[in-house]
């Protein structure tokens, strides 16, 4: 049977990529989706907000709803300080298999706990399972109609601190309404919009960071 476009984005990785190289791995992914096969990573324009945000938090413990192939769970793992750790929720199972083989060709096994399974059923578990107190940043990049409940969630399991910050893809492409109408109207929310584009296209897309005001 055909392979499928994540197994041939990882083939290309590790046709390409120096094995050790996180940044060789996102330029391939990148240079590859740009002109090759679209896939729906953050991509490089929008990456660099992300790289920023995330250096800026320079978390200890860092979420990410949605890994899909890995690409933005290796940029922010490259950023992360000495013992800081990423975890990475993915309930496909194909996926967090590739996605495992490029976090590891990047060379940052020892910093990512992919957790395979759905974030509605994992974030409960985040405390007493994986020892998490509270999180300092957090990467939604998963099905655009879950990053509200999903957020709610989070409040409610107390995995929130005063300053945690909420980092959110595709606010506008494909959009996420009723999560951007929440963070903007909530007083327990400080948001702020950057304006970007649709990975690898002209079309307009941003991000949205919301910091938690406890
Ligand atoms: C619901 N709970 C989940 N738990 C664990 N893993 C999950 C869960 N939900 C999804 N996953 C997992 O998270 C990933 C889902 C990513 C979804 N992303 C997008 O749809 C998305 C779409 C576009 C896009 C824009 C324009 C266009 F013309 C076509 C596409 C651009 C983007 O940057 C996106 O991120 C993965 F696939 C799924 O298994
Ligand atoms: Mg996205």
């Amino acid at each position: 049977t055909r392979s499928t476009r994540p197994q041939r984005l990882l083939t290309h990785v590790k046709q390409r990529a120096r094995r050790g190289d996180a940044q060789s791995v996102i330029t391939t992914i990148d240079d590859y989706c740009r002109a090759r096969e679209w896939a729906m990573n953050v991509g490089d324009e929008k990456g660099s907000i992300l790289d920023q945000v995330v250096c800026e938090v320079s978390p200890d413990v860092a979420l990410e709803l949605g890994t899909y192939c890995g690409y933005s769970s290796v940029r922010i793992a490259r950023l992360l300080p000495p013992g800081a750790r990423l975890l990475t929720v993915e309930f496909n199972h194909d996926y967090a298999t590739i996605a495992r083989e490029v976090i590891d060709w990047a060379g940052l096994q020892d910093r990512v706990q992919l957790l395979e399974g759905a974030s509605g059923d994992l974030i409960p578990q985040l405390r007493q399972k994986h020892g998490i107190e509270t999180l300092d940043f957090i990467f939604l990049d998963h099905w655009k109609d879950r990053y509200l409940p999903d957020t709610r969630l989070l409040e409610d399991c107390s995995l929130l601190r005063r300053g945690t910050v909420l980092l959110a893809d595709n606010v506008i492409c494909p959009g996420t309404p009723d999560y951007l109408e929440y963070v903007r109207s909530s007083p327990r929310y400080q948001s702020q919009y950057f304006s970007s584009h649709l990975e690898y296209t002209r079309a307009e897309d941003g991000l949205e960071k919301s910091v938690f005001l406890g």
